[in-house]
């Protein structure tokens, strides 16, 4: 699937800037073309292959390049009042060639949980093909600012975009690795994920075509109907086939199920799906209740079969619930066979929840703190009135 990814924000363009090193890296040929967007320069100056007329400084009128500070009523301001500025940038992109756009934005700070909405609904009334956002939420333990932005900004943007694919920082931080220290671990993660999954259908010079393609149809087909999605993953180290000949027998050609191997293989793919699905999620959720899956499995084709792709498929069915449940695999030559699974509209997810319950909190806290600053207002005409009686 070939994309237009715009990076909205610090985190949005240090993702997107990822995505691009490894698209090269993998050969994978998803990034059609990837825009920053920033207010803050230095962020922009920060990354590393976003080219140079790719990358777009908005709000100078208002903040001069120094970002807006986690202000991110501000974010959206100066996005709506910038929007031509980066709407020249994707002027320049061949979208003719692309199957949707990704906008990308951490949730917690001001530019990108302000930005990003703002910009998903501009392409998506100017646009026939379908916006994604990728949102990433901040760490429990950045701020109340920080949470009560991913709050605001989270409800706007599921609201702008086709789907909302969503990435939880805090749910990484939770077994011991530490949100600041770790960005580049945990944007690797983000990247090979979503990586894998939006390469499916995308066939290199000199790659295997797969035996059950994943084409960009089906991606587009798990994402529609909207909502809220999160992508499971599990991978297994395997040696790469590089003698020729050794591990073709390990599938051999009659695909027979009395093949030992065969039979490997097969047990080897349901063991991954479950370990996908039931591990760690970008964001963690029930899978059950789940409206539409797709399960993608990668690695060199020797170690990929139809059968353990089927049973992986009927098993994330009977977990989900889900009668939409599509697969198909991903031959890759690397010395890893990996799960990935896309679970699209989920709808148990007690972070989501919480992050609506502070919205909901903080909208009532604003109304008793308006209520109250209208009663000391009345008390004080009254009080006023009562010290004028004595003067009429
Ligand atoms: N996964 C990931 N999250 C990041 C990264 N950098 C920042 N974040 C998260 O994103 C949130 C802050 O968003 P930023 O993108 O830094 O802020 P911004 O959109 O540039 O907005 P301002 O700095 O307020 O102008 C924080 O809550 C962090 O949790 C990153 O490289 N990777």
């Amino acid at each position: 699937m070939k994309l237009a990814m715009i990076g909205f924000g610090q985190a949005g363009g240090k993702i997107v800037d990822r995505f691009l090193d490894y698209d090269d890296r993998t050969n994978s040929g998803i990034v059609r073309a990837a825009i920053a967007v920033n207010s803050a320069k230095a962020d922009l100056m920060g990354l590393e292959n976003i080219p140079q007329e790719n990358r777009v400084l908005i709000g100078q009128a208002r903040v001069k390049g120094h970002g807006v500070g986690a202000d991110n009523e501000l974010g959206a301001a100066v996005a709506e009042e910038d929007i031509d500025e980066v709407q020249n940038a994707i002027d320049a992109i061949p979208t003719h060639e692309v199957d949707a756009f990704l906008v990308v934005a951490g949730l917690g700070g001001g530019t990108g949980s302000g930005g990003a909405p703002v910009l998903a609904k501009h392409l998506k009334r100017i646009f026939t093909i379908p916006v994604y956002g990728l949102g990433v939420l901040p760490g429990t333990d950045e701020g109340g600012i920080y949470t009560l932005n991913a709050a605001r900004s989270f409800q706007t943007f599921v609201h702008e975009v086709d789907n909302l694919l969503v990435f939880d920082n805090d749910s990484w931080r939770q077994t011991g690795e530490s949100v600041e220290g770790g960005y580049d671990q945990i944007n690797e993660e983000i990247v090979r994920r979503f990586g894998i999954l939006f390469g499916a259908g995308e066939v290199g010079d000199g790659q295997e075509v797969a035996e059950s393609v994943v084409d960009s149809s089906e991606i587009i087909n798990t994402l529609s109907g909207g909502g809220v999605s999160t992508v499971g993953f599990a991978s297994e180290e395997v040696e790469l086939n590089t003698g020729g000949g050794l591990l073709s027998r390990f599938t051999g050609d009659d695909g027979g199920s009395d093949n030992l191997d065969a039979a490997n293989t097969t047990n080897r793919i349901t063991s991954l799906v479950r370990k996908a699905a039931l591990g760690r999620l970008t964001l963690p959720c029930e899978i059950e209740g789940t409206e539409r899956a797709l399960l993608v499995l990668s690695g060199p084709s020797e170690y990929l079969n139809r059968k353990g792709i089927e049973r992986g498929r009927k098993w994330l069915e009977e977990e989900t619930g889900s009668m939409e449940v599509r697969g198909g695999d991903f031959p890759r030559q690397e010395p890893e066979v990996a799960a990935a699974i896309l679970l699209s509209g989920v709808t148990n997810v007690p972070r989501i929840k919480r992050l609506q319950q502070v919205a909901i909190e903080a909208q009532e806290n604003i109304d008793d703190i308006q209520q109250e600053s209208e009663d000391n207002l009345e008390s004080l005409v009254e009080d006023d009135e009562d010290e004028l009686e004595p003067l009429f």
